[in-house]
């Protein structure tokens, strides 16, 4: 990766709540989180619910005060700064924080007129393709048009930094496409964005930079080629974050028709990690994928467990690995 100057970075933050004197005592969020994002770039944090993501971009804007660590948001402690830095960055939270008794041209407005330099709000406007609920009250907009109107609350101040706590949540293909296409302009203007989603393909498309929380620790970084390569130049942040790299150059997925259900016995005795592809049912017909075939041995220990096991899968297909596949990888259990 590229050596660029920094927009934030957090170092060995933790955060814990609770107290040793209270019932359940103390609990720690975050164990040591290392994440660092650039300007011009977009920086994803993925991992699953409760791993961590909310908090760490709540340390990472200052709302919270990390128990151990050190935080950088443009050079400054952000917990402690003051207006200045607040001014240089935009903030979208997951549930929004929208007032809901007025419509959107009047809060854009008034946020407007709180900064110096703001973003013109006829061009985020069009941007943001608002113009047919802008004299709505915001209690009765759609929950993707309310997504919408809280972005462009983020943006008003034309910020050097945007935090997006799950941009795309709720919004229809069409609407997504909007918020993807600003993120890519916002990219390009130099901006810093940083940003956690739950869509992998939504981070494969937009990331520069991944990071993969999990309990509370980043357990891989790297850019999308790095995380899906078959020897990947990705960062193992955690003790258990190795996935056995081989081969050079790019990892492919296979992924087989069973004619029939698979048991236990048999998928433990498969030689790679074997997983029911996307929302799959283990049952006739179920697709089966296996995430990192590197090299013609791992196709031929696949056959050999295919033969012992008497299964003769009716298509096998070679994809591209993807993120989606590294996600699984490392949050297994
Ligand atoms: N103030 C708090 N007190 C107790 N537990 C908390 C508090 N804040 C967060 N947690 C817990 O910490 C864990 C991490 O929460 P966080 O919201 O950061 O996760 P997340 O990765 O953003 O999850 P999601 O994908 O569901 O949004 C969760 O188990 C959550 O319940």
């Amino acid at each position: 990766m590229s050596q660029q100057p920094l927009c934030l970075s957090l170092r060995q933050v933790r955060y814990a709540v609770g107290s040793a004197r209270s019932a359940g005592g103390v609990t720690e969020i975050l164990s040591g989180v290392d994440v660092t994002a650039q300007p011009g770039q977009v920086t994803v944090i993925i991992g699953p619910n409760g791993a961590g993501k909310t908090t760490t971009l709540n340390c990472a804007q200052g709302l919270l005060r990390p128990s151990a660590g050190t935080v950088e948001l443009l050079g400054e402690d952000p917990y402690r700064a003051g207006a200045d830095l607040r001014a240089r960055v935009g903030v979208m939270l997951q549930d929004g924080g929208l007032p809901q008794a007025v419509p959107p041209a009047v809060l854009l407005k008034h946020v407007s007129r709180l900064h110096q330099n703001p973003w013109p709000l006829d061009d985020l406007v069009d941007r943001l393709d608002m113009s047919d609920f802008l004299t709505t009250g915001i209690r009765r907009l759609s929950g993707g048009q309310k997504q919408r109107v809280a972005l462009a609350a983020a943006l008003i101040g034309d910020p050097e930094v945007v935090f997006l706590d799950e941009p795309s949540a709720g919004l229809d293909p069409q609407s997504r496409q909007v918020v993807f296409d600003l993120i890519e302009q916002l990219r390009d203007q130099g901006r810093g964005i940083v940003l956690t989603t739950h869509l992998l393909e939504e981070a494969q498309r937009l990331a520069d930079t991944v990071f993969i929380l999990k309990d509370g620790l980043v357990v891989r970084h790297g850019t999308v080629a790095e995380l899906t390569a078959a020897h990947d130049g990705a960062h193992d942040d955690a003790q258990n974050g190795t996935t056995g790299q081989r081969a050079d150059g790019p990892a492919r997925r296979l992924v087989f028709v069973s004619p029939r259900r698979l048991t236990p016995e048999e998928l433990h005795a498969a030689p790679l990690p074997v997983q029911l592809d996307g929302a799959g049912a283990n049952q006739a017909g179920a697709r089966w994928a296996v995430s990192d075939i590197a090299d013609p041995a791992d196709f031929g220990s696949l056959s050999s467990w295919w033969q012992h096991i008497g299964l003769m899968p009716s298509e096998i297909t070679f994809e591209s690995r993807t993120l989606e596949d590294v996600f699984w990888e490392v949050s297994a259990p």
